[in-house]
């Protein structure tokens, strides 16, 4: 399926090669035109809508054209809310900006066939090492030599990811956060293998996106994550406890600490599924860590298929 029309690629490295290992005359960060995000759920559409709205060509791939096409209404949807603020005396501007940022995104279900003509691939696929190793592996071997693999993991580490690949040197981390279009922070990660100019690229990208960049060692959670998912599951246990309803925790933390949302409204909105691939995978490395305790309230939620807003219902129901 094409939402729209992708130009020839851009062979971004057709000057100099900027990654360690290549034959540069100096090394400078990549110029990254041609973007390939992998999976098109929350983040990955989020990350797919800025790319496409600040001058990259961007391909979003998922498994499936049923899930794209949801994707791509959810990117539309999206960029309404964005274009009611920016355009907001220029309706026609406004029409025109939607317009020409679809025209930048297609979507496929073969990655194999998009990685050819891609500067950057980032990952936003299911929390699950295996997957994301099996995934960036195969493409390993069929992108070009400068083609900077990225992942928006929020747990794992990057290094284990990239172990699956060839190019330790041109794979980092790039962390967005939900929802995409408007958060302004970005964590770029670097494994001790990742090269300086690769870093650097993935700042500069970032800061292309109109983002922040802020620069995070490969440790769990990196640091947003490390101080937000053990707060997160605290006021579970709190709840769990009996020490407060989930309404008034919520409310609590609105008013009192000044959080746009509550810990439980916020759980439901990164996906309680994610939640739990992250508490279980830090508990399974450092059990003795109060606080990478999971819940059984949690558990219990997620199999139930109570996953939070994407599937209509978590802590609390959507319609
Ligand atoms: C798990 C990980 O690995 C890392 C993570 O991501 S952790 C999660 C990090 N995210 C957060 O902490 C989010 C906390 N929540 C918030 O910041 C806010 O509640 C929110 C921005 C999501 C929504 O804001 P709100 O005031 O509660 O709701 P709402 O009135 O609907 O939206 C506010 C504005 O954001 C815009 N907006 C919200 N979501 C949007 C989206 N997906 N696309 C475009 N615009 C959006 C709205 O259009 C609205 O704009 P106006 O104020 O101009 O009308
Ligand atoms: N939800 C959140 O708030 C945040 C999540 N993350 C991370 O981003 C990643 C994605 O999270 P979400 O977007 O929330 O998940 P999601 O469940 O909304 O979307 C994941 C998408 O990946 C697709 N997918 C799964 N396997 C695939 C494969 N082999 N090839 C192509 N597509 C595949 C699924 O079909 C789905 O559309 C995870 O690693 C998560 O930890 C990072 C920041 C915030």
């Amino acid at each position: 399926m094409s939402v729209g029309h992708i130009s020839t690629p851009t062979m971004a490295f057709c000057t100099r090669h900027v990654v360690r290992g290549f034959s540069s005359s100096a090394l400078r960060p990549a110029v990254i035109k041609h973007v390939m995000i992998i999976g098109g759920g929350q983040m990955g559409a989020g990350i797919a809508q800025v790319a496409a709205s600040t001058g990259h060509s961007v391909t979003l791939v998922d498994t499936s054209e049923e899930i794209l096409n949801k994707s791509v209404k959810g990117i539309e949807g999206s960029l309404k809310r964005v274009v009611k603020k920016k355009f907001a005396d220029k309706p026609e501007a406004g029409a025109e900006f939607i317009h020409k940022v679809l025209q930048s995104l297609s979507t496929s279900t073969h990655a194999e066939s998009v990685i050819q003509s891609s500067d950057l691939v980032v990952e936003a696929i299911v929390e699950n090492l295996k997957v994301k190793q099996e995934i960036f592996g195969r493409l390993d071997k069929l992108a070009p030599q400068h083609t900077i693999f990225a992942s928006n993991t929020s747990s794992l580490p990057i290094a284990d990811i990239a172990s699956s690949t060839s190019r330790l040197d041109r794979f980092g981390g790039l962390h967005f956060f939900n929802p995409v279009p408007m958060m302004k922070l970005v964590e770029v990660i670097a494994t001790p293998a990742t090269s300086q100019e690769t870093f650097d690229s993935l700042l500069n990208f970032s800061k292309v996106l109109g983002k922040t960049p802020v620069s995070c060692k490969d440790t769990p959670g990196f640091i947003v994550n490390r101080l937000l998912v053990p707060y997160m599951l605290e006021a579970v246990r709190l709840y769990e406890r009996g020490h407060g309803s989930k309404e008034d925790i919520d409310i609590a933390m609105k008013l009192g600490a000044g959080y746009p949302m509550g810990p439980f409204e916020l759980s439901d909105y990164v996906g309680l599924d994610t939640i739990k691939f992250i508490i279980d995978g830090w508990c399974e490395k450092d059990p003795g860590n109060p606080l990478f305790k999971s819940s059984e309230m949690l558990n219990k939620l997620v199999s139930e298929g109570k996953l939070g807003r994407k599937s209509g219902e978590g802590f609390y129901k959507y319609k």
